[in-house]
């Protein structure tokens, strides 16, 4: 569904992506871990056209959308929950939802707010009270609320305490499961194994090891290996 082939970007002429290739299969959650500065918020950037690649192609159910700029990478459908999460303080859940929503999307802020009761719950508070988790169930409400074909999540875990961050990759899963395929950055890489098909480890830019989530949640010894051994 999501093909990467050979993308390369970086900033002010020097390369942070080196080549990489990866792809999400339909329906798929593939986990893209590493240390800090590997580069995966580049990739994620990259592949959301908030950042112009070299070379190298994204293609999105084959169809080529390589450097289009980000509102046209979330016409073609990829939806980004943004490291930080970046909700207004100001608006509303609600207002956030009304603000996302397109018309003709399947993902109604009803349908949105079945799958996450909190917000339902919330829906008057404003961004600036909500916890950290429910800032980031918003985050994902309102990347989902235009209908993606893929989810691109930097981070969604970050500062979030453990049954929360299970309860997003669950989230993941689930969605993963109504079609909306995800590349899942994460900075805790046990977590993301827990919910992943395919694992990418990524180092100085580069793909250095490749699992299936299967093998890893039967022996992660292999991704403790490949992460030791790029260690900063
Ligand atoms: N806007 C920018 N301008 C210049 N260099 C940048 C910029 N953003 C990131 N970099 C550099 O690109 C490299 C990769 O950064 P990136 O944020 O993609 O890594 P990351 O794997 O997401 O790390 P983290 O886990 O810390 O978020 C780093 O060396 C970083 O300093």
């Amino acid at each position: 569904m999501l093909e990467l082939d050979g993308l390369t970007a970086g900033y002010h002429g020097g390369t942070v992506l080196h080549g990489l290739d990866l792809e999400v299969a339909a329906g798929a959650v593939h986990a893209v871990v590493g240390h800090n500065g590997a580069g995966k918020t580049t990739l994620v950037h990259t592949v959301a056209g908030l950042l112009r690649p070299s070379a190298g192609t994204v293609r999105l159910d084959g169809g080529d959308i390589t450097g289009r700029p980000a509102h046209r990478a979330a016409r073609a459908g990829i939806g980004l929950v943004p490291q930080g999460r970046r909700v207004f303080a100001g608006l509303t859940v609600a207002e956030h939802l009304r603000l996302s929503h397109r018309k003709g999307s399947a993902w109604t802020p009803q349908r949105v707010l079945e799958l996450l009761p909190r917000l339902a719950e919330r829906r008057g508070s404003r961004g600036g009270d909500l916890s950290g988790g429910e800032q980031q169930m918003l985050a994902l409400a309102r990347a989902l609320l235009p209908g993606p074909r893929v989810l691109l999540l930097d981070e969604p875990t970050e500062g979030l305490a453990p049954a929360l961050a299970r309860r997003v990759h669950e989230l993941t899963r689930t969605l993963a499961g109504e079609g909306v395929a995800a590349l899942l950055v994460s900075p805790s890489p046990l977590l993301a194994v827990d919910c992943a098909d395919a694992v990418t480890v990524l180092t100085s830019g580069r793909v250095t090891a490749r699992f299936s989530g299967s093998a890893l949640r039967d022996d992660p010894a292999p991704l403790h290996e490949a992460l030791s051994l790029t260690g900063p």
